[in-house]
Order: C-alpha cells, then sequence, then structure tokens
C-alpha cells in the first residue's frame, strides 16, 4: 500500500509541534511531526526518548524529525498539580525555554511559521502569541470527546450539558452525536468530576487545563484568527461529528488516519518511552500460538493496576483458558503485584505477561484474537486499524465515549462493565471475550465490522486519500495565511 509522503511545508514553512511527554500524546505527535517537521516535548519527555542526550538535553535529528526539546519547569515529570504560585513560576519557565527554542531554530535559519500543539498546553500557546505566529491545536482525542468539552464550555441546549453533568443517568443529545449519550457511562468523565467537584487534583487540573484551552480558543487576542485545529480522526470515522464541530470552530482538518502506525508500513513510527521486554521472546512466543487465539490484555501507559484489579484479571484469564499475553510496566507496579505475577507464571503458564511491547506489532499478528483495552484513544484507532475485535473496558477522560464509539458506533467490541469502585471482573472480563470472539452472533457480527473497518481505516491511509488531502490543505491554509501577514 502506498504511503502518504511528507508534506512539509515548501517555500520555508516551518511547522513546531509542541507535545506533552507522555506515550498518549507523544505517539500521535511524533506521526505528525514526522510529516511536518521539528518536535518539542518538555525535557522529562527527552530525556526518556533520548537517554543519550542527557544530560546536556541536545537537541536530536533522526534525519527525519528533528527533535528540540524545552524545559516545562518540571523536569522530573511529576503533574504540575501544584498551588497557584508554583503554577505561574512553572509557565514562566515554561514560556522562557520555549522561546529559547523559536529564537534557536531561527538562528539556525529554520524559522518556524507555525505552531502546532496538543492539548492542555497553554504556555505553548502564549509563546506562539508572543512570537506573531499563528497557531493549530492538535485535538488528540476522537472528534466526538471535541464535541462534548465544546458543548459543555459554551452551554449548549437546555440549561446547558453543563446543568446536568452531575446526573449520570442523564441523555446527552449534542450536534454531531449519531444518538444520546449517558452522562455517567458515555461522555468524558471529567465534566462529571468537574459538575460535582469531586474529581482528584489530577482531574482538577486537567479539567481547568480544558477550559483555559478553549477559552484561548475563542479569544483573538489570544490565539490569531482563523483557529485551527488539526483532529486525530478520520471522516470516515467521524464524519456526523466532525460536520458538525465545523460551524462552531472553522478551520477543522482530520488528519487522523495518516498518523494511525501500521505495522509493516515500512516507517518506525514507534519511540517507546518505557524498556520493551525484548521483542524477540514475545513475538517468539505469538508465532508459537494457534491463528487468532491470544487476548492481548493492555491498560496503555498511565493507568495502574491494583492488587484486586490483577487478580481478577488473572481469574478471567483463567477461566477462559485462552493464552495470553498481558502488559504490567513495572512503573508503578506495587509489590503485591509483583508476587501475584511471580505465583501466576508458574499457575497459568499459557500466557505471557510483559513490562511494555511494540503495540501495533503485537495486534497486527495472526495469533492475536481479541484486545482488552481501556480505550485510550491510540489504542482505540490502533485495534480497529489492525481489525482486532475488542473488550472495551474504559476508566477515565475520554475513554467512555472512545468505548462507546469502538461497541455502539463502530459495532467492532464488547462493552465491560466496572463494578461501582472501578475494578473490573473475572467473570465479567471473560463473559466480554466469549461474546466478543466466542463462537455465537454478536462474535460474527464483530469480526464482521472489525474487517469492514480495518479496511475503511487502510483506504483512509492511503495516499492521496481524504486524510491527507486534509493534512496538506492545513499545510496550503497556513502558506496562505504566510503570505497575507507579510505583505
Ligand atoms: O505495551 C505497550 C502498551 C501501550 N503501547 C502504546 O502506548 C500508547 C498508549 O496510548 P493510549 O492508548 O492513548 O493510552 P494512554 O497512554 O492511557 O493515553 C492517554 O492519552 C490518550 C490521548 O490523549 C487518551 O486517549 C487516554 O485516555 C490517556 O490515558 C498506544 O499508542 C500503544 O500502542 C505500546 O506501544 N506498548
Amino acid at each position: 500500500m502506498a504511503q502518504p509522503a511528507a508534506v512539509r511545508g515548501e517555500h520555508g514553512t516551518h511547522f513546531l509541534v509542541a507535545a506533552y511527554g507522555i506515550q498518549g500524546h507523544l505517539n500521535p505527535a511524533r506521526a505528525l511531526a514526522r510529516r511536518l517537521a521539528t518536535l518539542s516535548v518538555p525535557l522529562f519527555g527527552h530525556r526518556r526518548m533520548f537517554p543519550s542526550s542527557s544530560p546536556d538535553d541536545q537537541e536530536v535529528s533522526d534525519g527525519v524529525i528533528h527533535y528540540a526539546p524545552f524545559s516545562d519547569g518540571q523536569d522530573d515529570g511529576s503533574w504540575p498539580t501544584g498551588s497557584g504560585d508554583e503554577t505561574a513560576r512553572r509557565r514562566r519557565a515554561s514560556c522562557d525555554s520555549l522561546s529559547a527554542v523559536v529564537r534557536r531554530l531561527a538562528a539556525a535559519g529554520r524559522p518556524v511559521t507555525c505552531v502546532v500543539c496538543t492539548l492542555n498546553m497553554p504556555t505553548v500557546v502564549q509563546v506562539a502569541r508572543a512570537h506573531g505566529l499563528p497557531l493549530a491545536v492538535y485535538w488528540i482525542q476522537p472528534a466526538t470527546v471535541l464535541v462534548a468539552y465544546y458543548h459543555y464550555f459554551h452551554g449548549h441546549g437546555d440549561g446547558g450539558i453543563a446543568a446536568h453533568a452531575a446526573d449520570p443517568a442523564y441523555e446527552a443529545t449534542l450536534p454531531g452525536l449519531r444518538r444520546p449519550m449517558r452522562m455517567g457511562r458515555d461522555m468524558p468523565s471529567f465534566l462529571a468530576d468537574d459538575a460535582t467537584g469531586t474529581g482528584d487534583d489530577l482531574s482538577q487540573m486537567i479539567v481547568r487545563g480544558f477550559r483555559e484551552m478553549f477559552e484561548q480558543m475563542d479569544d483573538e487576542e489570544v490565539i490569531m484568527k482563523p483557529c485551527m485545529v488539526l483532529v486525530n480522526t478520520s471522516e470516515a470515522l467521524e464524519e456526523t461529528a466532525l460536520e458538525a464541530i465545523r460551524p462552531y470552530l472553522g478551520d477543522v482538518f482530520a488528519i487522523g488516519a495518516p498518523v494511525v502506525p501500521l505495522a509493516g508500513a515500512g516507517e518506525d513510527q514507534a519511540i517507546h518511552l518505557f524498556a520493551q521486554d525484548e521483542e524477540k521472546r514475545y513475538m517468539a512466543w505469538l508465532d508459537a500460538q494457534p491463528p487468532k487465539s491470544v487476548v492481548y490484555v493492555s491498560w496503555g501507559s498511565l493507568l495502574t493496576y491494583s492488587e484486586r484489579q490483577a487478580e481478577e484479571i488473572l481469574r478471567g484469564i483463567r477461566r477462559l483458558n485462552l493464552p495470553y499475553l498481558w502488559v504490567v510496566r513495572r512503573e508503578g507496579r506495587s509489590p503485591e503485584v509483583d508476587r501475584l505475577l511471580l505465583a501466576t507464571a508458574a499457575a497459568v503458564p499459557e500466557g505471557m505477561v510483559v513490562e511494555w511491547c511494540d503495540q501495533v506489532r503485537v495486534l497486527s499478528h495472526p495469533s492475536v484474537s481479541c484486545f482488552v483495552t481501556h480505550c485510550g484513544w491510540n489504542s482505540t484507532l490502533e485495534a480497529v486499524a489492525c481489525g482486532v475485535p475488542a473488550v472495551a473496558a474504559p476508566s477515565w477522560s475520554d475513554q467512555p465515549v472512545n468505548a462507546h464509539l469502538l461497541a455502539e458506533e463502530w459495532g467492532v467490541a464488547v462493552r465491560a462493565e466496572r463494578e461501582a469502585d472501578g475494578v473490573l471482573t473475572g467473570a465479567e472480563l471473560a463473559r466480554c471475550v466469549e461474546l466478543a470472539v466466542g463462537s455465537g452472533d454478536m462474535a460474527t457480527a464483530i469480526a464482521a465490522s472489525s474487517r469492514a473497518w480495518k479496511e475503511r481505516v487502510r483506504e483512509a491511509v492511503a495516499a492521496g486519500a481524504p486524510s491527507e488531502r486534509s493534512l496538506r490543505s492545513f499545510v496550503k491554509r497556513v502558506q496562505e495565511l504566510e503570505f497575507l501577514r507579510s505583505n
């Protein structure tokens, strides 16, 4: 399959893509930067990507992407949930450091002409403004989530969904949602957290970040109009939501499909922030399993497993009696979970636990039958692009929406219900895997939908397909803005 070519700016257009340094943000940002230009992530992420560039924190180039790190004032990577003074200090440090990157690139003969930033990076917005540069927000979650946040903060409809966000049974109907979505089950978890004031520090910090981002997007003094929004989705996947948000936001470019990394596409798309288990070991193990037999379990780069949750997953796996590959990161793993896994290696030997793997390669392997996922948006896109039926077990943030898309919109997953304390029980896990890939009618329907969506997503990544055209339109739009500014 022909791969989309790079669409870097011509005539001196140079994009600086700034992203938060965690895996779920880095993957889509890096895939975009491959096609555009320089990637700037906070130092803690840069150091994990390029340990050998420390301690000097040098800029790095891999021949395709130029990596120019900046300090966001929190170089240990801890979440910035501190006090007002602390936030102000971090912001100043972050603005100064990123401004220095912009000046350095100019001095090196590569002046930045447009800044792109992922979610909740208000200081990047300020830097773009200070340098008189146009800015595009790179929305790395689905368009449906963009619709939900936009109308939450702008008060759509009867009293606004904000008025109902505290009611888990409320069915939200918004422009672009093809069917009502239940507030407690299908909408971003931060809306209810915000409305009820029950969110923890991290959740509150993230909601504040979203609110500020939408305020910045509304404010001509902060972001030059038109405000451009790139969405990591494709028209094929979310046409209705994209259509419905355009009247509110203006220039919305659905560029997602080309940035879904596809194994075997001949491009090294992934940089892993976690030490991978020896790839040969788990790939050889997968090679030895029967076709479409392995249950792959992964909850992304942020969630950790409590001891009870780990026990329940093992209980479910035992009940299924299928080979399994389970990612349990070393970071954040408690000694109790460690002990449990050691004991399991003996008790349930037909599986493998890894600390981290190349997920796209795993999902592309013919022995994998089912993906038990937390529904991070990258994992969601990867499941669909690889045609692997899923068990959708969302936890927080955008994940309930992504689960709704997987199960109800695209019909490629079974939605798992967690208990009130957030635990996915073994019985529920096993029930859902059986429904998703067993011998019943539902599994047959899910298999057919998975094949069909895989085809659609692959068509969307082909050279000249709508997503690539959309990325080219974005570049053209930036060039028009440059032309207008310079004349
Ligand atoms: O062993 C592993 C496990 C994961 N991954 C990759 O890590 C990424 C994980 O991203 P995602 O699935 O989006 O999950 P999170 O890391 O949890 O991402 C955060 O960021 C996403 C983008 O904003 C949100 O959709 C999620 O809810 C949020 O938790 C994916 O590309 C996976 O392929 C691996 O390569 N190997």
